[in-house]
């Protein structure tokens, strides 16, 4: 698994009680500190946010400078290298928006057939565009912040502590460069900084009394994790295939320009035991067009916005991004391995999501990870 010069994500960490925040890449096992290495202040902010708005052409140039610096300057910088297990990491970037989509063919025919039973699985716009909703910015929290159970209507006169408290194992697209109001955006590479892995939590019985007609509300907006590392689209371009076909055809502002599917494989382990393999590559629409969709209506992006895929899941039973999906809405609780069976999560459970994908010459990058604990409801 690489965390070598092909990999690089980015990170916001401090050292210290006390210190303040700064960017950094993982390296191996260390973080190099950037404000240090490269001598800029951008990198000294406490977030992604004010060198991800420089865009592309500087992305580029200071991965190369990194890289460069890495390759010939290594007893400069080992000077700068702060060894992971001394580092606390944080939230990499200040989130502006946060949007939630719903890309995946399968989780949205499995859920539709749970939730709509007597409908058909998928709604008649599912294959015009890419539906989606606003989430809570402010509840996105770094890898590793406990999740308090959430407590809500969960029918005509039932209140109290989910019990259906589920998973959504999703990838996470970060906006570097804004747009104004009422342009639309352009090329994706030319806003999307990164990607990140995402934990979209999700309580599905408040989710399912409060959300028809106007969508998720609670059931979701109570905490969203992601990892601490943000992979700039630099480092996935080996990983880079053509997005599914798509029948029928969307309409031209939803057309694809270049390849943007990706071959990322993630991974679901509940407490160590790993119960999903879901397959990104075989989402039906592509993060490009994700970010077509969400502007052309004019509304702007801002530097720090966050867009996710939707749950990832695949078309085996093994490849399910959801507890719901893996247990059938608990009508088919699954085994882990030491014996007990699980259909949502228990208090004191840990879930952790990593991913990886293909990188130069048989290397394997990996986007590292994104992991709370469930604590109960207060
Ligand atoms: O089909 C529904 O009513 C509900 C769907 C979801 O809960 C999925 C969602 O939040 C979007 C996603 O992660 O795919
Ligand atoms: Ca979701
Ligand atoms: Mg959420």
């Amino acid at each position: 698994m690489s965390w070598g010069p092909e990999n690089l994500p980015y990170g916001v960490f401090s050292r210290q009680e006390g210190q303040t925040p700064r960017v950094g890449v993982r390296y191996g096992d260390h973080v190099l500190d950037l404000a240090e290495a490269l001598h800029d202040e951008v990198f000294a902010t406490g977030s992604l946010n004010a060198f991800m708005s420089r865009g592309p052409a500087a992305w580029r140039a200071t991965r190369t400078l990194i890289q460069n610096k890495l390759s010939t300057d290594r007893a400069v910088t080992e000077g700068h290298l702060v060894p992971l297990d001394q580092v606390t990491l944080h939230l990499p970037f200040e989130v502006a928006d946060y949007v939630d989509f719903y890309c995946s063919l399968e989780h949205a025919s499995n859920l539709g057939r749970m939730f709509r039973p007597d409908g058909e699985p998928l709604m008649p716009n599912w294959r015009h565009l890419p539906v989606g909703y606003h989430g809570r910015a402010g509840t996105v929290v770094p890898s590793g912040t406990p999740i308090v159970r959430p407590v809500g209507q969960r029918g005509a006169g039932v209140f109290g502590p989910s019990a259906k408290l589920d998973i959504e194992a999703e990838l996470g697209f970060v906006v570097g460069v804004p747009t104004a109001l009422g342009e639309r955006a352009g090329r994706f590479e030319d806003h999307v900084f990164g990607v990140t892995l995402v934990n979209d939590w999700s309580a599905r019985d408040i989710q399912a009394w409060e959300y028809v007609p106007l969508g998720p509300f609670l059931g979701k907006s109570f905490a969203t994790s992601v990892s601490p590392w943000v992979t700039p689209l630099a480092a996935l371009s080996e990983a880079r295939v053509e997005g599914r076909s798509q029948d029928p055809e969307p309409p031209a502002y939803l057309s694809r320009q270049d390849p943007w599917g990706l071959d990322v494989r993630l991974e679901v382990a509940v407490n160590g035991e790993v119960v999903s393999r879901p397959p990104y590559r075989d989402m039906y629409w592509t993060p490009d067009q994700m970010l077509a969709h969400m502007t052309v209506n004019g509304a702007s992006l801002r530097t720090g916005d966050l867009y996710a895929s939707g749950t990832v899941s695949g078309a085996e039973q093994t490849e399910r991004g959801s507890l719901i999906e893996l247990s059938w809405n608990g009508t088919e609780p699954f085994k882990l391995p030491d014996g007990s069976t699980r259909s949502f999560l228990e208090d004191g459970d840990v879930v952790t999501i990593t991913a990886t994908a293909p990188g130069p010459g048989g290397a394997v990058i990996s986007l590292g990870e994104v992991s709370g604990r469930i604590e109960p409801a207060r």
